[in-house]
């Protein structure tokens, strides 16, 4: 009701408080959110029909919120050290020092949520998770799914596994939460994700560590996942006369962005509701791909793939891309379960992957 939609979010949006929408969202509630609604319809029936003048919100921010990033608390890697030996093995000075700088991010970019938050969580957009995030930085103060692929690999190369693997934690924590992994750690991520490469994440670890009794904790979840993108994001296709069951980006969600909300109003200014709606759940669906935003999701009136942001049309499109990271996980999970002896649950997922394959060039 305040994050993600009602009269508070629009008002505050709409009068343009901050240079980015993010900010509001992203601010601490200073009492329960039922109290600070009370509070503002006080204000809306002192001043009715969208009238509340700029000073007026102004003051009611400041009453009522805290900046964004005071739900963290000062934390280092333990696991850091100053020199990893993958540095060693670059001969190229410059290319080296520019390694060092990248190895020196961890320490500014790990972030740990405060318990608060966990006992709290409604003050909060921030969800809790229980170890220690890497964000990617600036106005990006929450963990984000594709984006800790990377991360992760790169805390591997840096020798900070406790880290890579409290991260991998966090995932499979909200995977149990949510039933698949949020685009990021905001309550107004909750409805989408973003492109499935946890499988990838514990593959990377498991390849580094070599931890089994991980795995096996690990692959309940990874299915439970799984699932979610078979059953919420998939679409069944006849070529042929054979059926395949392919997948999507696709959102049900047909408000605006809370993140970027003033954006999306103007963005779809002029259109019918029904478009603008169907434009709202296609522009969270190009979030969910990560690709936000691409022309690859751009299909104008005539059906071509040509047009603007405003011809968005993620859910119409079954990605290649998304697809084969798919069709990669079914034949992770199927190497999984092997190498946990499941030989049966293994061989399903590889029956699996290959009806996903239309062409195989
Ligand atoms: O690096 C984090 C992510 O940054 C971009 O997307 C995020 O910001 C958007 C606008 O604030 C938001 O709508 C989206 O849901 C967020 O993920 C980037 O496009 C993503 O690929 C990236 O993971």
């Amino acid at each position: 009701e305040i994050y993600c939609s009602g009269p508070i979010l629009h008002h505050m949006q709409e009068a343009k408080l901050f240079k980015d929408d993010k900010h509001f969202v992203d601010m601490k509630l200073k009492s329960p959110p039922g109290e600070v609604l009370a509070a503002f319809q006080t204000l809306l029936n002192e001043w009715p029909n969208s009238s509340i003048p700029t000073e007026k919100l102004q003051e009611f921010l400041e009453a009522n919120f805290d900046k964004p990033g005071t739900e963290f608390e000062t934390w280092m890697p333990t696991d850091w050290q100053e020199k990893p030996r993958f540095l060693s093995g670059i001969a190229d000075e410059k290319l080296r020092l520019w390694a060092e700088q990248i190895h020196g991010l961890w320490k500014s970019l790990g972030r740990k949520i405060q318990t608060s938050v966990k006992d709290h969580p409604e003050l909060y957009s921030q969800i809790f998770t229980p170890h220690p995030v890497v964000v990617p930085g600036g106005r990006f103060r929450e963990l984000y799914y594709w984006d800790s692929y990377w991360v992760i690999n790169g805390l591997i190369l840096s020798e900070m596994t406790e880290t890579a693997y409290g991260m991998i934690q966090n995932f499979l924590f909200l995977v149990e939460r949510y039933g698949f992994v949020p685009n990021g750690g905001r309550v107004y991520y909750e409805r989408r994700s973003q492109p499935p490469f946890l499988p990838l994440m514990v593959e990377s670890y498991y390849g580094a560590t070599g931890n089994r009794q991980f795995l096996r904790a690990a692959l309940p979840v990874l299915e439970t996942e799984y699932r979610f993108w078979m059953q919420n994001r998939s679409v069944t296709v006849t070529v042929t006369g054979s059926e395949h069951v392919l997948n999507r980006f696709k959102v049900d969600a047909d408000l605006p962005r809370p993140e970027s909300y003033t954006d999306d109003l103007e963005l779809a200014e002029g259109l019918s509701d029904e478009v603008r709606r169907r434009l709202f759940v296609d522009l969270k669906a190009g979030a969910e791909s990560g690709w936000d935003f691409t022309s690859r999701w751009f299909i104008n009136a005539s059906g071509q793939n040509d047009g603007t942001l405003r011809d968005t049309r993620t859910s119409q499109i079954l990605p290649a891309d998304l697809n084969a990271l798919l069709c990669r996980n079914e034949r992770l999970l199927a190497s999984f379960h092997r190498l946990l002896g499941e030989i049966l649950t293994s061989d399903l997922h590889l029956a699996f992957s290959s009806q996903l394959l239309l062409h195989e060039d």
